[in-house]
C-alpha cells in the first residue's frame, strides 16, 4: 500500500480550518487594518499549530485509534472533562447558529422570502446530507470545495488586480492607533485556525507523529496563505472607513458582500465572491454539522438507524435554528464567542494534557514539541488572554472599531 502523502493530510487540515472564521476576518480586522491584522493572524497561526502539536504529543502515549476524548478521559478529572465536552458542544452549536443566521440573510435576499423562512429552508435542505450519511457529506463536500477553489481564485485574483496600495497601508493617526484593535481580532483568528478535533485522525492516518506534525503545519500554512490573501485583497479594495456599515450590521458576509459590491465594478468578480461565500458557508455548515452530529450521537447513545439518526438530527440542528430565529445577532460577535470557548479545547486542554503526560513519563521518548515547558506556558497564556480579550471587548472595555 502506498503511504498517504503529506500534502493530502495538509489539505484535510486546511479544509477544516477554512470556514466561518475566515469570512469573519475582514470585519474583525478592520480596526487593526492591514499591518496589525497580518501580524495578529500570523501569530495566531503559530500558536494554534503549536497547540495542535501538543495534542499530538499527548496522543503518542496511547494506541493509534485513540481520540482526543480517550486522552482527556484518562488524564483529566471528571469535572474538567465535562467542561471540555461542554466547550466542544458550545463551539459547534454557536458556529451552526452563525451559519444559519447569515445564510438566512443571504438567501432571503436572493429568493425574496422572509429571513425566517430562508433559514428554515436552508437547514432543512443542507442538514439532509448529514441526516442521510457520512458518505453523502463526503460527496457534496467535494463538489463544494471545487466551487470554492474556482470562485476564490477568480474573485480574489480580480480583487488583487484592483488593490490600491495607499488604501491598503493607510496609517492610523494620533490617538486612535490601529494596534490596539488587533486584540479584538484574536478570538476570530483563533476560531479560523481551529482544527483540533482532527489531530487524532491525522495521527491514525499516517501512523506516525512526525509525519502528522508536518501535515498539521502544512495545513495551517495553507490556511494562513488563504487568510492573508483574502484580508489583503479586501483591505486593498474597501477603504477602512467603508467598513462602518459592515461592522454596524454585525460584520456578516451579506453586509461585507454588499459593501464590496459598491466598491468594485466588475460583475464577474462580484459573482465569483458571492459564490465563494455561499459555498464556504454551506460546506462549513455541513462539516461542522457532521462533527456535532457524530459527537452527540455518541454522547447520548442514539442508535445509527433511521429513528436514532432523526433524534440526533433534532438535538444537533433544532436548537441553533430556534436561536437564530428568535435572536439573530452579529456574525462576528458569534464567531468571536466561538473562539473564546474554543480556546478551552484547542489551547488550554492540549497544553495541560501534554504537561501532565510529560510529568508522568519524564523520559521524553518519541515526538516532543520543541521549546520545552516554555511552549506549554506560552500556548496556555495565549489561550487564556484570547478568551479574556473577547470578554473585555463584549463589556466594551477594549477599543472596538465602529467605523
Ligand atoms: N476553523 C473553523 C471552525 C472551527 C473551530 C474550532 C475547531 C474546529 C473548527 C472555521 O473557521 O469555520
Amino acid at each position: 500500500m502506498s503511504k498517504p502523502s503529506t500534502l493530502g493530510g495538509a489539505c484535510i487540515i486546511a479544509s477544516v480550518c477554512v470556514g466561518a472564521g475566515m469570512l469573519g476576518l475582514p470585519s474583525a480586522g478592520a480596526g487593526a487594518w492591514t499591518l496589525w491584522s497580518v501580524i495578529a493572524i500570523s501569530f495566531t497561526m503559530i500558536m494554534m499549530t503549536l497547540s495542535g502539536w501538543l495534542l499530538l504529543e499527548a496522543l503518542k502515549h496511547y494506541e493509534l485509534k485513540a481520540s482526543f476524548n480517550t486522552v482527556a478521559k484518562d488524564v483529566l478529572s471528571g469535572k474538567v472533562n465535562f467542561i471540555n465536552n461542554l466547550s466542544l458542544y458550545f463551539v459547534g452549536g454557536i458556529l451552526l447558529y452563525a451559519y444559519i443566521s447569515s445564510s438566512g440573510m443571504i438567501f432571503s435576499e436572493m429568493l425574496g422570502v422572509t429571513r425566517e423562512l430562508a433559514s428554515v429552508l436552508f437547514v432543512a435542505l443542507c442538514s439532509a446530507f448529514v441526516l442521510h450519511s457520512t458518505r453523502a457529506v463526503d460527496r457534496i463536500s467535494m463538489v463544494l470545495i471545487l466551487f470554492m477553489i474556482i470562485s476564490f481564485v477568480l474573485g480574489v485574483s480580480g480583487l488583487a488586480s484592483n488593490i490600491s496600495v495607499p488604501v491598503l497601508f493607510a496609517q492610523g493617526e494620533g490617538e486612535s492607533a490601529y494596534s490596539a484593535y488587533a486584540l479584538a481580532l484574536l478570538p476570530v483568528a483563533l476560531t479560523s485556525f481551529g482544527y483540533h478535533h482532527s489531530v487524532s485522525t491525522m495521527r491514525d492516518y499516517y501512523q506516525d507523529e512526525h509525519r502528522a506534525k508536518k501535515a498539521i503545519l502544512g495545513g495551517t500554512l495553507i490556511a494562513l496563505t488563504f487568510y492573508l490573501g483574502w484580508v489583503i485583497c479586501i483591505f486593498g479594495n474597501l477603504p477602512r472607513q467603508d467598513f462602518g456599515p459592515v461592522v454596524a450590521a454585525g460584520g456578516g458576509v451579506d453586509a461585507l458582500m454588499s459593501a464590496l459590491t459598491s466598491a468594485i465594478d466588475s460583475n464577474s468578480i462580484k459573482q465569483a465572491l458571492h459564490i465563494f461565500s455561499i459555498a464556504a458557508i454551506v460546506s462549513s455548515f455541513i462539516g461542522v454539522g457532521l462533527g456535532v452530529f457524530d459527537y452527540l450521537a455518541d454522547l447520548f447513545g442514539f442508535a445509527d438507524d433511521k429513528q436514532g439518526r432523526l433524534k440526533t438530527w433534532g438535538v444537533t440542528f433544532v436548537p441553533p435554528l430556534v436561536f437564530s430565529l428568535v435572536a439573530p445577532f452579529g456574525f462576528v460577535a458569534a464567531i468571536g464567542l466561538a473562539g473564546a470557548a474554543a480556546t478551552i479545547w484547542t489551547c488550554i486542554i492540549p497544553a495541560t494534557l501534554a504537561k501532565t503526560l510529560r510529568q508522568r513519563a519524564p523520559e521524553q521518548e518519541g515526538f516532543v514539541v520543541p521549546g520545552g515547558n516554555a511552549t506549554i506556558y506560552v500556548v496556555m497564556a495565549f489561550g487564556g488572554l484570547t478568551a479574556a480579550f473577547h470578554l473585555l471587548a463584549m463589556a466594551n472595555m477594549l477599543p472596538v472599531f465602529r467605523g
